[in-house]
């Protein structure tokens, strides 16, 4: 029996897929063997030495110490472009509430005295809410993975000149790309020509505050700054002196902030990108799949940390072992298989950065003994058998 510790709500279809046989789900566990969240900030608490997966039902994994996971052996998965979809949808929103001003639209209709000529009230003030068009406009997009690509083609749909910055974006992601999104050679040029800026990078050390005081001196006057990926990505004082003098003309953020709050200026929703019910059941579904086959069977699909890995069962027992990726490690770990007369099937190893995985398939029970004299070659970070 499985113990999966959930730190968010899960959609209940995604929990679901994890057989009552098999599986227990609950919010308080003691020693779990993986832990499914969305944005709980896992770095706040230690996290248990039983843990064997952390699968994040979402894009960003921010708030989960993916550095000290891997310390450990224990991959993080995501689910990628599971709840793209609905951001996208949320900016293309953000960028009509500022163009339109909607949110200031509304706050006026309904503070209306409802007795009296409602429609002289009404045609007389609509002036304060005139806006302006999307179309003919030019959106930079920073990031062109599943959200910034999404998000591209749909401003390109509305009329708007679109341009994009990504050093590393994918094949896939190119594929997907409308031709007409223009690339900018540089993120300056990116902010020098746009009218609506958006952010859809990940939250890291070379992200952090990539919207920063550099960048308030290259962007238009009266810029709309969309932020709907991490509240770090857009630097705190930048923010504020840009709205002060009026460089920033609308901030539209995901993330509200404490001093902000009253800033007419400032369009913010409390963190709803990903919080359709399609987004929710599509990021479940996904990672509990990816838990399921790992728990299972060792298989990794879609880890922000460990390599892609993936090994038909041959029927007998598996030994899935992360180590160090350095060398003499399969040497190392086929000796001492041998020195237990344990014969190898079948194996397959990858690697990705300093880390490396093995799954290998052994044609008799692997005894505790042998698990303890992988666990004690160095390098080793974690050992786990599956079908003894
Ligand atoms: N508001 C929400 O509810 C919500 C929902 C989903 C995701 N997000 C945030 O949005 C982020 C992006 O999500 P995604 O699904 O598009 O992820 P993704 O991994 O598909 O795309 C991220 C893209 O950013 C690019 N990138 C990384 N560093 C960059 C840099 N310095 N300059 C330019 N591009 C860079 C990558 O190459 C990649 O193409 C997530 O990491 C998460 O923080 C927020
Ligand atoms: O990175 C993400 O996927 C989003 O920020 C969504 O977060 P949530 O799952 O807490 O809504």
């Amino acid at each position: 029996m499985f113990k999966i510790q959930t730190l968010n709500n899960i959609s209940r279809n995604g929990l679901d897929r994890l057989p009552a046989n098999l599986y227990s789900v609950a919010n308080e566990v003691a020693a779990p063997d993986a832990v499914l969240v969305r944005s709980a900030d896992m770095h706040k608490a230690p996290i248990a030495a039983s843990v064997k997966a952390i699968a994040r039902a979402g894009a960003g994994t921010n708030n989960i110490p993916v550095a000290e996971m891997s310390a450990r052996g224990v991959p993080v998965f995501n689910a990628p472009g599971a709840n793209a979809n609905a951001v996208k949808e949320l900016v293309v929103a953000g960028m009509l509430l500022a163009a339109r001003n909607i949110a200031d639209a509304l706050g006026f209709v309904r503070g209306l005295d409802a007795s009296g000529d409602l429609h002289h009230k009404v045609e007389a003030e609509k002036k304060r809410f005139v806006g302006t068009e999307l179309a003919g406009k030019t959106l930079g997009v920073v990031g062109l993975g599943a959200i910034g690509v999404k998000v591209a083609n749909a401003a390109y749909a509305l009329g708007m000149r679109v341009i994009g910055f990504d050093p590393h974006m994918t094949v896939d992601g190119a594929w997907q790309l409308s031709a007409e999104v223009a690339k900018a050679g540089s993120l300056a040029e990116l902010f020098a020509a746009s009218d609506y800026l958006t952010f859809h990078v990940p939250l890291n050390d070379k992200t952090r505050g990539a919207f920063g005081t550099q960048a308030l001196e290259l962007v238009r006057p009266g810029v709309v700054l969309l932020n709907f990926a991490r509240e770090g990505i857009v630097d705190a004082a930048a923010l504020r002196k840009g709205l002060a003098d009026g460089r920033i003309g609308r901030y539209v953020s995901d993330f509200p902030e404490a001093d902000l709050l009253g800033d007419a200026r400032v369009i913010s929703l409390p963190h709803l990108g990903a919080s359709t019910g399609e987004a929710e059941e599509n990021c479940a579904l996904m990672v509990v799949d990816q838990l399921r086959d790992f728990l299972e069977h060792g298989n990794v699909r879609n880890s922000v940390n460990f390599p892609e890995t993936r090994m038909a069962r041959t029927g007998s027992a598996r030994i899935c072992i992360a180590n160090s990726n350095r060398p003499n490690m399969i040497g190392q770990l086929s000796h001492v298989l041998g020195e237990a007369g344990v014969n190898i099937a079948q194996m397959h190893n990858a690697s990705r950065g300093e880390l490396a995985y093995s799954l290998i398939d052994v044609d008799s029970p692997v005894p505790d003994s042998l698990v303890a004299a992988i666990a004690a070659i160095d390098g080793i970070l974690s050992v786990r058998v599956i079908g003894n």
